[in-house]
Formats: C-alpha cells, sequence, structure tokens
C-alpha cells in the first residue's frame, strides 16, 4: 500500500447514485487543481462516458486476472457490477497532484478511511429522492433505470453521519461554492504545517 506523505490529502465524495458528486467534485477539483483516481469497472460505458476518463472501463476477465494480482485496493460491486481503485493509481496521481479525490459508494469510503486514516476526507453529498428521481427523468432515464438507482438510496444515506462534511446539492453554483472553500481550508491547511 502507498505510504502517504504528512501534507498528501484523499478527499472521498459519496453519496448516493445522481446526488451531483462528479458534478461538483470536477468543478472544485480543477478549481484547486486536484485530480481523480479513475476506477476500474466492469459496467458497459453510457453513451456519453470516455474510457480513462469517466472509468476504466475493462471486461470481468480483465478484472478477475488484476484482482488475483492483487492491483486494486478495494473492491465494490453495485448493480451486479464490479468497481475498484488500483494501488498504482493512487501513487501515480500523487506524484502528479498533492492531493486528490475519488467518488465512491459508502463501503469504498469506508475502506479508504480505514486505510488511511486522517489523510481521508470524507465529503457527502446529498439531494432528496424526490429530486434525484426528478433529474434521473429530466436527464432520460428511464422510471426502471431510476428505480433501480434509487434502490440504494437510504443505504447510502445512512453513510452521511460517518462523513466530515455533508452538503445537500440545491443549487450547483452554491454548492461548488461552499465546497471549494472547504476543501482549501485544507489544503492551506497542510502549507502552513510545511512552514
Ligand atoms: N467502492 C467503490 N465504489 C465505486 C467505485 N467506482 C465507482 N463507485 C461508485 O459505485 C457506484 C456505481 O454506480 P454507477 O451506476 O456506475 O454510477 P455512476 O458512475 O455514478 O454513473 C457509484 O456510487 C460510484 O460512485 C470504486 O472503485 N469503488
Ligand atoms: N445542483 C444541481 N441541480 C440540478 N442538476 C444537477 C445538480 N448537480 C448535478 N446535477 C445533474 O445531476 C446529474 C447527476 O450528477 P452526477 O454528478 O453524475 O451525480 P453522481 O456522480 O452523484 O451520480 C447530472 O446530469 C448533473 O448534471
Amino acid at each position: 500500500m502507498y505510504a502517504l506523505r504528512d501534507k498528501e490529502m484523499i478527499f472521498v465524495f459519496t453519496g448516493p447514485h445522481g446526488a451531483g458528486r462528479k458534478t461538483v467534485a470536477e468543478m472544485s477539483g480543477s478549481t484547486l487543481g486536484i485530480k481523480q483516481v479513475i476506477s476500474y469497472t466492469t459496467r458497459p460505458p453510457k453513451a456519453t462516458e470516455v474510457d480513462g476518463q469517466d472509468y476504466h472501463f475493462i471486461s470481468p476477465g480483465q478484472f478477475a486476472k488484476a484482482q488475483a494480482e492483487g492491483e486494486f485496493i478495494e473492491v465494490s460491486t453495485v448493480n451486479d457490477h464490479l468497481y475498484g481503485i488500483k494501488s498504482k493509481d493512487i501513487e501515480e496521481m500523487f506524484q502528479r497532484s498533492g492531493s486528490i479525490y475519488l467518488i465512491l459508494n459508502h463501503s469504498g469510503a469506508e475502506t479508504l478511511k480505514n486505510l488511511y486514516g486522517d489523510h481521508v476526507v470524507q465529503i457527502f453529498i446529498y439531494a432528496e429522492r424526490e429530486t434525484l428521481k426528478q433529474r434521473m427523468k429530466e436527464s432520460g432515464d428511464s422510471e426502471e433505470v431510476a428505480s433501480k438507482y434509487l434502490s440504494d438510496f437510504e443505504k447510502e444515506l445512512a453513510y452521511r453521519d460517518r462523513c466530515d462534511h455533508v452538503f445537500e446539492n440545491v443549487d450547483l453554483a452554491h454548492t461548488v461554492f461552499d465546497l471549494t472553500k472547504t476543501l482549501d481550508k485544507y489544503l492551506n491547511r497542510n502549507l502552513l504545517e510545511l512552514d
């Protein structure tokens, strides 16, 4: 496992699917120069997704091989598909960026917290169930797809109390503003500690 240096922070965005974790993490991340560690998955790409950018899309066979060779620091199954993060990607990303972020479900967030302790800041992004339903409908998801995603809603929501910061993502600009200020405090705290 990669041993983190004092100033290196891992921001984990978690919360229910569709809450806007990816959207707000990308916006704050690009403002602050923090890079994302991209997960590997056996789920097929959606029409708008790009391999290596949204996920590394791999076959179940490739996933099993990497898993058998101990490449993953964490693996989770969501809706019958496998997801995982590779240790080497965390290490490589730290070489490019002083701090990193990931977007994970509650089990991935918990695993990273257990592994990296105080270096991990858990950020919970959520919106009300009805809001998520409405957003999925507007983005063209069928009732069936939306209800599949919402089936994990309560389980993900229950993780909220374990997180360091909680943001209800209603107005996007507002969330990103508050989030960026919060992350910046951690980054500046590290700079001060280096003095
Ligand atoms: N534990 C874990 N969760 C992940 C990983 N990669 C993605 N996830 C989360 O697992 C869920 C996957 O759902 P998916 O339907 O693919 O949603 P999407 O990626 O948000 O479009 C989301 O909550 C992701 O944030 C990973 O490597 N480990
Ligand atoms: N505050 C917001 N108001 C309305 N729509 C939003 C807001 N934040 C995100 N979205 C939209 O909601 C959808 C889900 O966002 P995404 O970032 O993919 O969620 P997650 O990563 O949590 O699954 C996207 O279409 C995104 O543009």
